[in-house]
């Protein structure tokens, strides 16, 4: 018999086809509540979960007495209990590699917005602002041989890297929790402590996961080390920077601008202050999101999901020390 299987999440109609020839797939429309009540049977029987938002807790697992593994489409797992997993005895499989360059594109995308004012500027001119030759109080500031400090150096962080050293001719600063020579000598990159990383980087980009250390890494007295021609790109989840703090400093003048792509609530409400602001370019969190990418991390989350209950993992799971056991 195929084992069972939750599926909380549409997938294009080939890779739906490829998880029903492997698995009995229930589907449900979200990890909501309700839908642990609705679908109680299932998650009783699910030996799998294949899924993209949604919290993964004790409940869900009290719920899932037969669950070995989850596999979610994404890179972050910051809504995965991934201890309460492991103690289980459950694999974690995620989807990194696959939308590395995208998201350190969309990170580029907002560096460039941000400093050449392209959001502000496309709306001048649909305001019909545009009726002579623009003054300075438009000018924007320079990308190229600026110094960008990478808050975060794992796989997105290095491919940034990548565009800002040879694309953009940047000096590269990173703050992540140990050297990585090979970044030193492939992009001249020096490693710094948070401090001076703070204090020296005309672009402060992160590119972090959430986790307990992270969580409001950068706040007031963070932003107050930055320059106040600073600007702070997010890319890696909303709660890693404070962001009442952020507010306060752009209000201020205390930073340039920001570039996210991320929030602490999401979607972010539309009363935020931060909609209210020039100085900043708001993205609904779509660093992964292009049709290839999106289909790339699905395709990977299925294959993981098949790797896992065949006991066939080589690569994108979590917490391997539950394969060791
Ligand atoms: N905006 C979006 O659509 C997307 C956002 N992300 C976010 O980006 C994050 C990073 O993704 P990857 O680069 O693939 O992960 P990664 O695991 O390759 O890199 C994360 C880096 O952060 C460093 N790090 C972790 N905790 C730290 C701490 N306390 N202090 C300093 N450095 C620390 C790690 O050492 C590692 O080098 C994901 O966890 C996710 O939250 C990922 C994909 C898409
Ligand atoms: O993969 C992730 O972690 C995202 O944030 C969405 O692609």
């Amino acid at each position: 018999m195929k084992p069972a299987i939750i599926l909380s999440k549409t997938l294009p109609d080939d890779l739906r086809q490829r998880l029903d020839a492997h698995f009995n797939v229930t589907d449900i429309d979200g990890l909501t509540p309700e839908n642990l009540d609705k679908y109680a049977h299932a998650f009783q029987q699910a030996e799998g979960l294949l899924k993209s938002g949604g919290q993964v807790d004790a409940t869900l697992l009290a719920a899932a007495p037969r669950l070995r593994a989850v596999s979610t489409i994404s890179a972050g797992y910051d809504n995965v209990d991934v201890e309460a997993l492991t103690q289980r005895e459950i694999v974690l499989m995620h989807t990194p590699t696959v939308l590395t360059e995208t998201v350190a594109d969309i990170m580029m995308a907002l560096v460039l917005a941000s400093a050449r004012r392209v959001v502000e500027l496309a709306e001048f001119v649909r305001a019909n602002g545009w009726d002579g030759s623009i003054s300075p109080e438009l000018f924007a500031i320079d990308v190229h041989h600026k110094k960008m400090g990478i808050l975060g150096m794992g796989r997105i962080g290095m491919a940034l890297a990548q565009r800002a050293h040879f694309g953009f001719s940047m000096d590269i600063l990173y703050h992540a929790r140990k050297p990585h020579s090979e970044v030193d000598s492939r992009y001249k990159a020096r490693y710094t402590d948070l401090e001076t990383l703070l204090r020296e980087s005309d672009f402060v980009c992160i590119s972090l996961p959430l986790t307990e250390q992270t969580y409001h890494l950068i706040g007031r007295d963070q932003l107050a080390m930055m320059k106040k021609s600073a600007i702070l790109i997010n890319a890696g989840r909303g709660p890693v920077v404070d962001e009442s703090a952020l507010i306060e400093a752009l209000k201020q003048g205390a930073i340039y601008a920001a570039g996210l792509d991320v929030f602490e609530e999401e979607p972010l409400p539309m009363n935020s202050a931060l909609l209210s602001l020039p100085n900043v370019v708001a993205l609904p969190h779509v660093g992964s999101a292009t049709h290839e990418t999106r289909y790339g991390m699905a395709r990977d989350a299925v294959d993981n999901l098949i790797a896992a209950l065949s006991g066939k993992v080589e690569k994108n799971c979590v917490n391997p020390q539950v394969l060791k056991s």
